[in-house]
């Protein structure tokens, strides 16, 4: 994004503690753009959440190419958070830092820390294999893998050795029944998954997801390829799955993070800029800089 295309002067966004001089009269996001670390707006009921998930003051680095810029916040348990901001802002590296599918890119560099459950997921001697199985991964377009519906759904225990067929039968179906797509398959459970629409095998890969009983649902542009009424199943899906498992997800689309999400975070050139109640921070944000995001301003 060009300094042009940026918010101009920021009278309100600045911060009062901020030093006087030319730099304190810029807007916070063109100060961000310049360098500037800037500590993000947290508001109080984040705090307030028991955290699964606990990021602190995490940086990474493509190269020499720094993408994430000491991004500090709590995910809390059983509830959607969204993260929002606009293209190349981190969203998705964010993501999947946090089932640790940077590590496959080589070159990538972090530091800081992320801790589930208080036991940190970086560390060299985490078992990631293990970690993705707690960190449910869905991807912007659905990647059934070319076999039946009932083994795309009990793709992880069969990676684990299961063949109990009333094991995957309960595990199937409960799965199935948990991405609100039984009713629409249970008849043709052997039928190839790439035979389902769009919309229909995203919610198998979200039941392949559930399938290994997760902690954490990660969802990356879950809709974007679908088309509206695909997309209206899915949010419904992730409002219901919300409070049995924790989500986070990263969208384009505001209206849809408004809608299906408890927290948002916005995120601007790698930086967490604010980050609270979804109500709160679509219709009284503290920064004029969230405001002129989200209501088209820029990005
Ligand atoms: N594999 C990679 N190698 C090098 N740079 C990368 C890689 N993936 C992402 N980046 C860079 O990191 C920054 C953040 O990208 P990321 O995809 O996380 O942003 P995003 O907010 O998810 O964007 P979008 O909304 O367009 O998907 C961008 O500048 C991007 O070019």
């Amino acid at each position: 994004m060009s300094r042009e295309t940026l918010p101009q002067e920021n009278a309100s966004g600045a911060d009062a503690s901020d030093d006087a001089g030319p730099r304190s009269q810029l807007g916070r996001l063109q100060r961000i753009a310049a360098g500037e670390h800037l500590p993000s707006e947290i508001h109080p009921a984040v705090m307030e959440e028991t955290p699964i998930l606990e990021i602190d003051q995490f940086n990474l680095w493509y190269g020499s190419k720094q993408a994430l810029f000491d991004v500090s916040m709590n995910i809390p348990t059983g509830k959607v958070t969204a993260l929002i901001g606009p293209s190349g802002c981190g969203k998705s590296t964010l993501l999947r830092s946090v089932n640790r599918m940077n590590d496959l890119i080589d070159a990538v560099r972090t530091s800081g820390d992320m801790r589930l459950y208080d036991q940190s997921i970086l560390s060299p001697d985490v078992d990631v294999i293990e970690l993705r199985k707690l960190m449910g991964m869905v991807f912007q377009k659905p990647n059934p893998f070319p076999m039946s519906i009932f083994e795309n759904v009990v793709y992880p225990l069969r990676i684990d050795g299961e063949n109990n067929r009333r094991v995957l039968d309960e595990v199937c179906e409960k799965s199935l029944r948990g991405a609100a797509l039984w009713d629409e398959v249970k008849d043709r459970l052997h039928e190839s998954g790439l035979s389902l629409s769009g919309g229909q095998q995203q919610r198998l890969c979200i039941a392949r997801a559930i399938a290994s009983d997760p902690e954490v649902l990660l969802l990356d542009e879950p809709c974007s390829a679908l088309d509206p009424v695909s997309s209206g199943k899915v949010e419904d899906l992730i409002s219901e799955l919300s409070g049995q498992y924790t989500i986070l997800v990263v969208t384009h689309n505001m209206q849809q993070a408004a809608r299906v999400s408890d927290f948002t975070a916005f995120m601007y050139l790698g930086h967490l800029i604010e980050y609270g109640h979804t109500e709160v921070l679509f219709n009284d944000p503290r920064l004029r800089e969230t405001d002129d995001y989200i209501t088209g301003r820029f990005g």
